[in-house]
């Protein structure tokens, strides 16, 4: 090991819970193979019997990425270190391929760590990385209004950001440079693959590469100071926004949340509407926030009075007895097979307690609420009905086939919100909105923060 090293690993990893072991994402790369070797390393040094897990996933889109992996597999027997090589089979996307890569890389690799109760995975991902994550998104942002773009775009990647709501994706080297970690191999004489695709300047990453090499290290501080900058605001924006969903959102009925007017009048615009974006996704079901400026339009009519309009896929139902939001009724999925723990229509995660049956899932219809007698003595009951019109409900498949009906009994399924916004990848810049959403809708606690004794954000 490098003479620095020690403390270099202490002060890479010392922050990190390990209690449940770890999952090293490893691609065969410089940046995640010197994360490996470092990691390797503290945990011989300070929690020995910690589960240490690398993993490859093989996309099967180069052909040398399957030989590629295997030259993991050899780096980890040498070392004594577990491997797994996770493949990435069925069919690839013709558009849109890289992102496609990234969903099914994390889904593999949260496969991985599940299947060893693990709930921490870390990658490779260093300064430069993230300097170029930060030019890429400054470069799609520019011209669009610029208190968003500080806001959120510019703050680049988190330190931790929780997949599926579930496994915490932590990334140790965001402050190191890929020449250091380089520097280190070398020492240690260990090679590595260079992947073409990060050179090849018809990708914008390589590109943008490119251009910051050119530039110099003042020009990538500066990157990186702005991009501290910008998620220290985020931070603030989401703990405001927090804020304002506990004081003034609540959730009289199932799929219906009511926004107290006072929203409207308290003092911080910014944070309401961030709030109100946030909101609206989530009764939407929609993964992406709303659009800024269509969203600060939204607000300033409802400052002007009472109204009734549709934005991500939410009906805003501003009336005497409050602002009221619910997924709009057009554009619900039809019947279709339950498949456990999908997340139905964006909003809804569905547990089935019963695998043996074939269900359909389909939204119950405003026919099946007409008559239900529903009375909270303050919501109006027709929101009630409309918004219950659009949960899930469960039939046989095997309905009308002649074969005898269920018994009667609990529910073959649960159902339970998500905070569609953050329910794939939540940064821990958003902890503190998503935490005070999933309160209000009953969605699931957060599992606990994988650094020891720190927030994650
Ligand atoms: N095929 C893969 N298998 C496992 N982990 C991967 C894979 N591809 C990327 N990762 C993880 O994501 C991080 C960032 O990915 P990115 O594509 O930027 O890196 P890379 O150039 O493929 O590899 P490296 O960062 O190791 O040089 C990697 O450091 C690694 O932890």
């Amino acid at each position: 090991m490098l003479a620095t090293e020690p403390e270099l690993s202490i002060r890479l990893f010392s922050h990190i819970d390990f209690t449940h072991g770890a999952v090293a994402a490893v691609s065969g790369g410089s940046d995640s193979t010197a994360l490996l070797l470092l990691l390797k390393h503290y945990l011989d040094q300070t929690s020995p019997s910690a589960k240490l897990l690398a993993v490859t996933v093989d996309h099967g889109l180069r052909q040398a990425s399957a030989s590629e992996a295997q030259a993991v597999a050899k780096l980890c027997a040498e070392r004594g270190i577990a491997h797994r090589i996770m493949v990435w089979t069925g069919g690839k996307p013709s558009t849109g391929l890289p992102a496609a890569a990234r969903v099914a890389r994390y889904r593999l690799l949260a496969e991985a760590a599940r299947a060893e109760g693990i709930g921490l995975i870390l990658t490779g991902h260093t300064s430069d990385d993230q300097a170029e994550t930060v030019l890429m998104r400054s470069a799609r942002n520019e011209g669009r209004e610029s208190a968003e773009m500080a806001g959120r775009g510019l703050a680049g990647m988190a330190q931790a950001t929780l997949h599926d709501w579930s496994e915490w994706i932590v990334r140790p080297l965001l402050g190191t440079r890929r020449s250091a970690l380089r520097d280190f191999l070398r020492d240690q004489h260990v090679g590595w693959a260079d992947d073409p695709t990060n050179i090849d300047e018809a990708f914008e990453r390589p590109r943008v590469r490119a251009a910051l090499d050119g530039e110099g290290a003042e020009h990538m501080q500066d990157v990186l100071r702005l991009a501290g900058q910008a998620a220290v605001e985020r931070r603030e924006l989401g703990a405001a926004a927090a804020d304002l969903v506990r004081r003034f959102a609540r959730q009289p009925a199932t799929g219906l949340m009511r926004l107290d007017p006072a929203l409207l009048t308290a003092h911080d615009d910014r944070a309401a509407i961030y709030a109100l974006r946030i909101l609206l996704a989530t009764a939407g079901g929609v993964a992406f926030l709303p659009d800024q400026a269509r969203s600060e339009a939204l607000f300033d009519r409802l400052r002007a009075g009472f109204l009734c309009a549709t934005l991500s896929r939410t009906v805003v139902d501003f009336r005497r007895a409050g602002i009221f939001l619910r997924r709009e009724a057009r554009g619900l999925p039809p019947a279709a097979a339950a498949v456990d723990h999908m997340v139905w229509d964006g909003r809804r995660r569905i547990t089935l307690r019963d695998r043996s049956d074939a269900l359909l899932i389909a939204p119950l219809g405003a026919a099946a609420v007409k008559r239900l007698a529903i009375d909270d003595g303050q919501t109006p009951a027709s929101l009630m009905r409309a918004a219950l019109a659009g949960e899930p409900t469960s039939r046989q498949a095997f309905e009308n086939t002649g074969l005898p009906p269920r018994e009667p009994g609990p529910p073959p399924f649960a159902v339970r919100p998500v905070v569609s916004p953050f329910s794939r990848f939540l940064p821990s810049f958003d902890l503190a909105p998503a935490r005070a959403v999933a309160e209000l809708i009953g969605a699931s606690p957060l599992p606990a923060s994988p650094f020891s004794g720190h927030s994650a954000g």
